[in-house]
């Protein structure tokens, strides 16, 4: 956590509330998987969907899905006959994630593949206008580049946890920081795009392609 609790209770107090549904997959995420911190909750959850109502995306790519909250919030944007992708290696969450994707009502607009990223991105034959990169931070710089074609100009790439609870600022930096210390170099260096490190929750990259 990087920002003050207090601010993030007083941000949360003064944003629009969580929606019921989100509010239960939240619950119910904490309740029964593990690693739950994983996903992205009420503030972030609210600007990943204003990013997305302010893009009005056709398409959008999610990496790594886990419970579903992110691809929920996303797809609030959505234009119409708009549709995302969501993808996640770990099967066992499938069942949890379409429970949620059914109550919002959302079938038509979230497609979710369970599957490597790595394998399954090759295979999607679509432009989008925003893909959010949220998997294992380790291969983050392999996201980047398998789907920089893939996005429009114009096009967003928003990648999640860049400061990576404050641990890229140490000296001394485990595998993951430094992947995505790395990652946050390459961007910075990347001349296709410009890019602004929004330090809400754990820091997002926002990369627009020139
Ligand atoms: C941080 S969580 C995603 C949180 C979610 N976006 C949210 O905000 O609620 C990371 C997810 O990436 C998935 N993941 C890890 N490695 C992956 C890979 N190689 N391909 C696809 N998904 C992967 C994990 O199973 C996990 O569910």
């Amino acid at each position: 956590m990087i920002i003050n609790p207090e601010i993030e209770k007083y941000a949360e107090k003064y944003s629009t509330p969580e929606h019921e549904i989100l509010q239960r997959l939240n619950r119910e995420t904490h309740a029964k998987i593990l690693h739950a911190r994983m996903l992205s909750g009420h503030l972030q959850g609210n600007m990943l969907a204003v990013f997305s109502k302010m893009l009005q995306p056709q398409r959008i790519l999610e990496i790594g899905t886990f419970t579903g909250y992110s691809a929920l919030c996303l797809a609030q944007g959505l234009a119409e006959g708009g549709l995302l992708y969501t993808l996640d290696i770990n099967e066992e969450l499938e069942e949890m994630v379409q429970k949620y994707i059914k109550e919002t009502g959302l079938e038509s607009k979230i497609k979710l593949l369970i599957g490597d990223a790595m394998q399954l991105i090759p295979t999607l034959d679509e432009i989008f206008d925003l893909v959010f990169i949220d998997a294992d931070k380790i291969n983050y710089a392999h996201y980047y580049d398998l789907v920089f074609e893939k996005v429009r100009k114009g096009g967003f790439i928003i990648a999640d946890n860049v400061l990576w609870y404050g641990k890229v600022l140490g000296e001394k930096q485990d595998k993951d920081t430094k992947a995505i210390h790395d990652f946050n170099e390459k961007i910075q260096k990347d001349n296709r795009v410009s890019n602004t490190l929004l330090p809400l929750r754990d820091g997002l990259m926002i990369i627009q392609k020139l």
